[in-house]
């Protein structure tokens, strides 16, 4: 597993704001949109191109464009969607799949609700978003799903990780699968009921307010 830290002043900036819970959801909302471009930009670096001749108004050139199959992208609902359109403004051409999960507060099973993604995920290379990498458990069982389907490069980019959620990635996600994390903060620790501290709070509820 290769991690990345962003180490930035704009990120640093942001991420303040969008940790303060006066920040209302409006703001919020763009906030993530705008840092999971900052993110996008770094976890990227290894998107496969392939030469384009074309000619500019001056001369004929060998430029570069992104490689077929189309990179895809997956927000785990709830709150991983509120950074799908920070990552389709910067690869307007991805592939957009979806999965459902949901952490059991209580239990801290996974469930998982919804899945709309290619059964064929062979030769693609695969972007999970979501906010919050806490104790890992989401993020595990989304990776074993990809793998199933195939999946052997995959990039999760998170806002905040905990210590704890980054170990259990480490030791669970299967060592054949070319994986990286992104992440804008890693934060202390996790409190006694499995939320980031000090975090952001909810994500989710943040994000759209609370269910239930
Ligand atoms: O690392 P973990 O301990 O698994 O926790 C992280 C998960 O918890 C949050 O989702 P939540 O289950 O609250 O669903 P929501 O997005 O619908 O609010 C978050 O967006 C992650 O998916
Ligand atoms: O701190 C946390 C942990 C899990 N999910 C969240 O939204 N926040
Ligand atoms: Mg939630």
């Amino acid at each position: 597993m290769h991690l990345t830290v962003l180490d930035h002043p704009l990120v640093d900036h942001k991420l303040t704001v969008l940790r303060d819970k006066n920040t209302p959801s409006n703001t919020f909302r763009e906030l993530i949109s705008e840092l999971v471009t900052l993110e996008a930009y770094e976890a990227t670096r290894d998107l496969t191109v392939e030469d384009a001749p074309i000619e500019t108004p001056v001369a004929p050139i060998i430029g570069k464009k992104l490689s077929k199959p189309r990179p895809m992208v997956i927000p785990i609902l709830r709150a991983g969607l509120g950074m799908l359109d920070g990552m389709t403004k910067l690869i307007p051409t991805a592939e957009v799949g979806f999965l459902g999960m949901k952490r059991d507060e209580s239990t801290l099973d996974i469930i998982t609700y919804a899945n709309r993604l290619p059964d064929d995920l062979t030769g693609r290379q695969v972007f999970v978003v979501d906010p919050m990498l806490a104790t890992g458990g989401t993020l595990v069982a989304a990776i074993e799903y990809l793998k199933e389907r195939g999946a052997k490069d995959v990039t999760a980019i998170c806002i905040i990780a905990a210590p704890e959620g980054l170990a259990r990635l480490k030791k669970d996600v299967d060592p054949s699968i070319d994986f990286k994390v992104v992440v804008c903060a890693q934060d202390e620790k996790l409190n006694e009921n499995s939320y980031i501290v000090p975090g952001l709070g909810d994500a989710g509820d943040r994000l759209y307010g609370l269910v239930d």
